[in-house]
């Protein structure tokens, strides 16, 4: 059986691995050795010492020995086998709901027996349900485990023991010929580290022996589990880093602005209502650098709520149109993409382009016009969602990719998008913008294929937010404050979160709010908007509330990215707890976009939990996204840091995010070494941990 390759063979080779368990273990992703190799288990169990029963408490993992004292059948409801036992320090009991005459024979007052399970509170003190057991000789023969048990995640029909044995095969083959499971790691980054190598690891992490705690393995801070997480994280960070390293191998069309783009960008930033802020002007500056260059800009602007990014990317459309390409402009909701349009058509009126509009909605013959104004290039600009995807969208010159939202969007299609408007061996530039401020160590994971860009600076005159937190019974007062508010020519949001799993809940919930509202407030003008609208009724609702025709705009949370009235200065969130924080950072920057005060009201449902109420302070406390986002991180995980409903995030199969973070800063230092140190060791690290081929050598 061995070869080079030993460890991908599949593992109905192994002994006691038939057809059928060979498809189950598919059933989990195993195919090959190297998959059991990798699959490690979800928690351990302690069979290695016998505890006394006087020391139980409900919740643990046990093993434990005894005499039967006695056993009973229950008549009560369901028929039960109750059997006490007792190792002199205390009593148990077990019980069994099904269970053979011959098992009730078996536990016979006066049989020694050991077991394990969990122990619970019963109605008659502490309890086992059907513990695992074992008849033995004497309470003394109980025969304990020499290492702590491995609980594997399983599927229909595969029990432990199966994993377990197919586990322990390959390992043996691997312990045989030690050559099988190459370590990538340098032994200098090992020793610096404390890094055990890649097959002890392995090894701890199935076979755990005496050195290694139970709870050191369940929290993750054995150093075998931190090593493995770390070559998952480098292999990551390693590939975007290829797929960057490529893409300025690629070519692209070249915007230098001679003089008529000259005069084209001077009029563009004359015609603006304000003076570009310091920090724009300089991402601007890099933007025009990137795209001199004959190679794909793949840049990110990362800049915190209402900091003037959409201005950013339209002067990067501008130096596109300038050259005779056109832009794509991708954004994540239909809201979003609807306002992009209003702004990109208000600057670019005296530009000769036309910017069109393309969703999943836009049918029939307009749908078609749009794409014949793509296909023949009358068209420069389109904006859209997702459908600018689609395989029936061509463009005459496609020169720029801008994508709002990145982290709704994921890797892979950001990757994917690349291929999109190749002409040749030429291929569009990409900006990509996002308001969610990502913590500086996730950044550099998520989005190692980009150069970053951040607008660290909001317009002049910004006033900070004034945010409160505040019990939903006062909610009369806060409907009084509307009342104020609307007096002074002002505008509200009132975001309904209630139910945020269901959309179709959330809007039932949004268009009750309004109900009572409108009822409560006959002076003030109420209007609903949320995701199940169509989007020309939406897109009318938008404009009406811009336009000031509404006062108080009843939403969910469709409205949390890039919406723009700065007139609206108050907003309430209801049932803010419910979200995280990032979400809602994003969501009270919809207002404090002009120069006047501007209110956030988080109005909470009590009680409220220690967390719930310190996560909420975290907001009323600072405006500043990337401190609100670095205490997400630490509060919640990354996952709500970056949104839920992302799609496309990167999977990991034993790092996590949340609890290896610490390693984040020396897979970075580590990963960029690597390329000039151990380049050989990219492709391996790819095809253990993301399967080969990957899409990404292809890139
Ligand atoms: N330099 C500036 N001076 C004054 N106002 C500006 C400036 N740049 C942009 N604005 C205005 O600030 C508001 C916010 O800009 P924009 O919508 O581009 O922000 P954003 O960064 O995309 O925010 P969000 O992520 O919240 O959507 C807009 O009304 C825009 O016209």
């Amino acid at each position: 059986m061995k070869t080079p390759n030993a460890l991908n063979q599949p593992v109905g080779i192994l002994t006691g691995i038939g057809a059928q368990t060979a498809n189950r273990l598919q059933k989990l992703g195993l195919c090959t050795l190297q998959d059991l190799i990798f699959h490690l288990p979800l928690r351990y169990e302690d069979r290695t010492r016998v505890y006394p029963i006087c020391s139980l408490k409900p919740g643990m993992s046990v093993l434990i020995s005894g005499k039967v004292e006695f056993t009973d059948i229950l008549p009560r409801g369901r028929k039960s086998l109750i059997c006490r036992i007792s190792d002199g320090t205390g009593f148990i009991s077990l019980k069994f709901f099904h269970f053979s005459a011959s098992q009730h024979n078996a536990l016979k007052p006066g049989t020694s027996i050991s077991c394990f399970a969990e122990v619970r509170y019963g109605f008659a003190g502490l309890e086992m349900v059907h513990p695992e057991y074992k008849v033995i000789a004497n309470p003394d023969g109980c025969i304990t485990e020499t290492r702590l048990t491995p609980v594997y995640p399983l599927t229909e029909g595969l029990g432990q023991n199966i994993i377990r044995k197919a586990v322990r095969q390959a390992l043996d083959l691997c312990r045989q010929d030690p050559e099988l499971l190459t370590d990538w790691i340098p032994e200098s980054i090992l020793k610096q580290y404390h890094y055990p190598s890649l097959a002890d690891a392995i090894q701890t992490l199935h076979a755990p022996d005496e050195s290694v705690s139970i709870e050191a393995l369940q929290n993750g801070s054995v150093p075998a589990l931190k090593r493995l997480a770390f070559e998952e994280l480098l292999t990551h960070f390693l590939i975007l880093r290829t797929t960057r390293n490529k893409t300025k191998a690629w070519q692209a069309p070249s915007f230098s602005v001679g003089a008529a783009g000259k005069t084209a960008t001077n009029h563009f930033i004359r015609s603006l209502p304000f003076k570009l802020t310091g920090a724009q002007q300089r991402v601007i500056a890099e933007i025009e650098a990137d795209c001199r260059l004959q190679h794909p800009m793949m840049r990110l602007v990362q800049g915190d709520v209402g900091s003037g990014k959409t201005v950013v990317s339209a002067y990067a459309a501008l130096l596109a149109l300038t050259a005779g390409y056109q832009v794509a402009v991708m954004a994540p909701t239909e809201l979003l993409a609807e306002q992009h349009k209003r702004n990109f058509s208000i600057w670019f009126e005296g530009f000769q382009t036309q910017v069109v509009y393309l969703t999943g909605q836009l049918k029939g013959n307009a749908r078609k016009t749009v794409l014949q104004a793509l296909e023949d290039g009358t068209a420069g600009i389109i904006i859209g969602t997702h459908a600018l995807f689609q395989d029936s969208v061509h463009f005459h010159r496609l020169g720029l990719i801008i994508i709002d939202e990145q982290h709704r969007f994921g890797v892979h299609q950001r990757l994917a998008l690349r291929e999109k408007g190749q002409q040749g061996n030429i291929r569009p530039h990409q900006l990509v913008m996002t308001a969610t401020p990502i913590p500086r160590t996730l950044a550099m994971l998520q989005y190692s294929d980009l150069d970053i860009s951040i607008i660290d600076e909001l317009p002049p005159g910004r006033k900070p937010i004034v945010t409160s937190v505040i019990p939903a019974e006062r909610r009369a007062d806060v409907i009084d404050r509307i009342n104020g508010w609307v007096g002074k020519n002002r505008q509200v949001y009132w975001v309904c979160t209630l139910i945020e799993e269901s959309e179709v809940l959330q809007c039932e919930a949004a268009e009750k709010t309004a109900e009572t509202l409108t009822e409560a407030l006959p002076n003030v003008r109420v209007a609903l908007i949320h995701g199940r609208m169509k989007s020309a009724e939406k897109d009318a609702v938008m404009q009406d509330f811009k336009n000031h025709r509404i006062d108080l705009l009843v939403a969910t949370t469709v409205i949390e990215v890039g919406v723009d009235v700065p007139n609206a200065g108050l907003m309430i969130i209801e049932n803010p707890e419910r979200l995280g924080l990032s979400q809602l950072h994003q969501l009270r920057g919809r207002v404090g976009r002009g120069g006047d005060d501007s209110y956030c009201l988080l109005m909470y449902q009590a009680p409220l939990s220690d967390t719930a109420r310190h996560r909420l302070g975290v907001l009323r406390d600072s405006n500043d996204g990337f401190v609100i986002a670095e205490k997400d991180l630490e509060l919640r995980g990354p996952g709500e840091v970056m949104g839920t409903r992302q799609t496309g995030q990167m999977h990991f199969k034993i790092a996590d995010l949340a609890r290896d973070a610490d390693l984040l800063d020396t897979v970075q230092q580590i990963g960029d070494s690597f390329f000039t140190h151990s380049p050989q060791a990219i492709q391996p690290l790819c095809d253990r941990w993301l399967g080969a081929p990957t899409e990404y050598s292809e890139v």
